[in-house]
């Protein structure tokens, strides 16, 4: 009956008793309140990747003005620094007679090249503040928004996906940036620039000029938004290799087990090929809207230069004009590559982020009811009332059930697998919200209870134990963070934790390892019963560990169980019957339905599917024994 978790199941185990004990008594309630509209406000922009982008420059706004002046003027200084040549040029063409005129020029000139160059500086420092508080703004949104999903989120989804898709927002949103202040924004205002210099030469030229690069820019920003498909595939087998390598890195004891290693080989090498093959035409297409610039360019500045020399051949132009609209046309004309250029990377950037922010801002599946106040438990009595449930995929579990179990009970729940004992616990913690009916806790709705106070009434010592890659002390404390090392202390004395951990040469500063491996599986049983313990809430959910222990540590994690119950309400998943003896009272759940109700010996005399179990169990543990 007994089940094993996959590496998905997991992380969602992982996730679940994060939430389990998220309460932090060192939390204000406006940092609360600030998260949760935080949370709630970035699902706004799930398909809106541009205003997601732009609301985290708002929220940095001084520094955000001081790199765009600054850009602008340096690109304003750049474009004068061309005018400056050919006033040059013109002066030292007027003879050698103009020497103070040419010094002149020559000032100019140089003052245009310094401004030029300290506002790029002024523009690059502060980028480098701005854009990496940006990053770190958006990407801690990202993490509370994430850990707030249920549980059902993360056991259909791959942790590495969705940890390699906050990751790749934050890469997304530092290019964007980067490329937007330094290669879209500054060719856009030198063409602008370029074109009103030309226009002292030429109003035709200038105007010809204009038509050219907006016809080059709508052509090539055209060919690059064809492309968004090619760059949104290279994104997604690029998420699909990173979701892959977690996936069996975290499983990577089964695929030993099961002689697994050569078939995952191959299969990596498929998606990384796939990955490849994605890239390839990613980038070749990219090659191509190179190639289309360089050739319309070419065309395009020997035609300009022919135009200008001709007109100095008719005396209609200086030889200082001839120089201006050779520099300006080619840094119009290049202007344009690098901006289409830059523009295709935007969309490919883009296309990553608005991929990753679809996956990430999905709305939280169980919000808090806009009424919903602090649930206070008074010795936590649960009732079921006519509770019918339904998984999102479907699959139909409760049918109207209804339970009543009075405070300070002991209830133990069992039965075939499969037959809900596992949902009916999650329904309690309100990982699901249910389709029918209501679930109490002293009265109170729990679907109309505050996360937090629901949390804080329910303990819980899960199945699989999970531990955090901390060290003890912190795990243990993540029952009530204010606890002082004292209490740390009784609780893992309680716990029945204390030889173990005095013989670790660091003691409860000894880091457990990746969850927990470090550790026996009954030692990391009993820092989750010191969590528990140091929690204190009135109702106790225990999922029994289905793997089977020696039985000494068996016996010490029985002996901390029974000071954990003492005095709360306690709903066990059992697996080991045995484990039920002193239990007040035994639900056997089959299909969904309650179809046994009472205490233990009471139900061993009525001989129906308890005592076939119980009985199915001895018989197995006889004939082990008697092997
Ligand atoms: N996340 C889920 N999505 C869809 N169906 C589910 C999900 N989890 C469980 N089920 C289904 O709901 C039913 C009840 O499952 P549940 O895990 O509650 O049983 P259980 O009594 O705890 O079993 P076990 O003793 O094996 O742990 C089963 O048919 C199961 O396949």
């Amino acid at each position: 009956m007994g089940k094993r978790r996959t590496g998905r199941q997991a992380l969602y185990r992982n996730a679940a008793s994060v939430r389990m004990f998220q309460k932090s008594p060192r939390m204000t309630d406006s940092t609360r309140r600030h998260d949760a509209a935080a949370a709630r406000d970035i699902t706004r922009f799930a398909a809106r990747p541009i205003a997601f982008l732009l609301h985290y420059v708002g929220r940095r706004p001084i520094s955000h003005t001081v790199i765009l002046i600054a850009v602008l003027g340096a690109v304003g200084f750049s474009v004068s620094t061309q005018y400056g040549v050919k006033y040059l040029v013109d002066t030292l063409s007027a003879g050698p007679g103009q020497g103070s005129g040419a010094w002149g020029a020559f000032a100019l000139l140089v003052s245009f090249v310094a401004a030029d160059n300290f506002l790029w500086r002024i523009a690059s420092w502060t980028a480098s503040h701005a854009f990496v508080h940006v990053t770190g703004d958006l990407r801690s949104d990202l993490f509370r928004h994430l850990t707030g999903h249920a549980p059902s989120y993360f056991a259909d989804r791959l942790p590495g996906v969705l940890t390699s898709r906050i990751t790749a927002t934050s890469n997304a949103a530092f290019q964007i940036e980067n490329m937007f202040v330094w290669n879209v924004l500054p060719p856009c205002v030198a063409t602008v620039g370029a074109i009103a210099y030309l226009a002292l030469v030429s109003g035709t030229m200038a105007l010809v000029l204009v038509g050219i690069a907006a016809v080059v820019m709508a052509v090539m920003f055209r060919i690059a938004s064809a492309g968004r498909p090619l760059h949104h595939a290279f994104a997604d087998k690029a998420a699909a290799v990173d979701g892959e390598m977690v996936d069996v890195v975290g499983n990577m004891t089964l695929v030993r087990a099961f002689g697994g290693l050569a078939r995952e080989h191959l299969r990596f090498d498929r998606t990384v090929n796939a990955e490849l093959v994605a890239r390839r035409r990613s980038l070749i297409y990219l090659e191509k809207l190179r190639l289309t610039h360089a050739l319309i360019v070419v065309v395009m500045t020997l035609a300009l230069l022919a135009w200008a020399i001709t007109l100095w051949q008719e005396g209609r132009a200086t030889a200082g004009d001839v120089v201006l609209v050779c520099t300006l046309g080619l840094s119009v004309l290049s202007a344009t590559r690098d901006l289409a250029v830059a523009l295709v990377d935007v969309t490919q950037h883009m296309a990553r982020l608005s991929e990753a922010l679809s996956m990430l801002l999905s709305p939280h599946e169980l919000g808090e009811h806009p009424e919903a106040c602090a649930l206070v438990p008074k010795g936590a009595s649960v009732s079921f009332e006519r509770v019918s449930f339904r998984y999102p995929s479907g699959r139909k579990v409760f049918e109207g059930i209804n339970v009543e179990i009075p405070a300070g009970q002991r209830v133990g729940l069992v039965g075939p697998s499969g037959g809900g004992k596992s949902t009916l616990v999650a329904l309690l913690q309100r990982f699901y919200a249910v389709d029918e009916g209501r679930i109490l806790i002293d009265g109170h709705d729990i679907s109309r209870a505050t996360d937090e106070s629901l949390r804080s009434a329910i303990a819980v010592v899960p199945q699989d134990t999970a531990l955090l890659n901390r060290t003890l002390l912190e795990n243990i404390r993540y029952g009530r963070p204010d606890a002082s090392d004292a209490e740390v202390w009784d609780a893992a004395i309680a716990s029945r934790c204390r030889p173990f951990i005095e013989a670790l040469p660091e003691g409860l500063e000894t880091i457990v390892g990746d969850r927990g491996v470090k550790l026996s599986g009954g030692q990391r049983q009993r820092i989750a019963i010191a969590r528990a313990f140091l929690k204190n809430a009135p109702l106790l959910i225990l999922d029994e560990a289905t793997s089977a222990l020696d039985t000494e540590a068996e016996e010490m994690i029985q002996e901390a169980l029974e000071n954990l119950m003492a005095g709360r309400t306690v709903l066990t998943i059992a697996h080991r019957l045995s484990t039920l003896r002193n239990f007040d009272r035994i639900l056997v759940l089959k299909g969904g339905r309650i179809v046994e109700d009472g205490p233990p010996d009471v139900l061993m005399r009525q001989g129906g599917v308890y005592y076939d179990m119980v009985e199915r169990q001895r018989g197995g543990l006889e004939q082990l024994a008697a092997s």
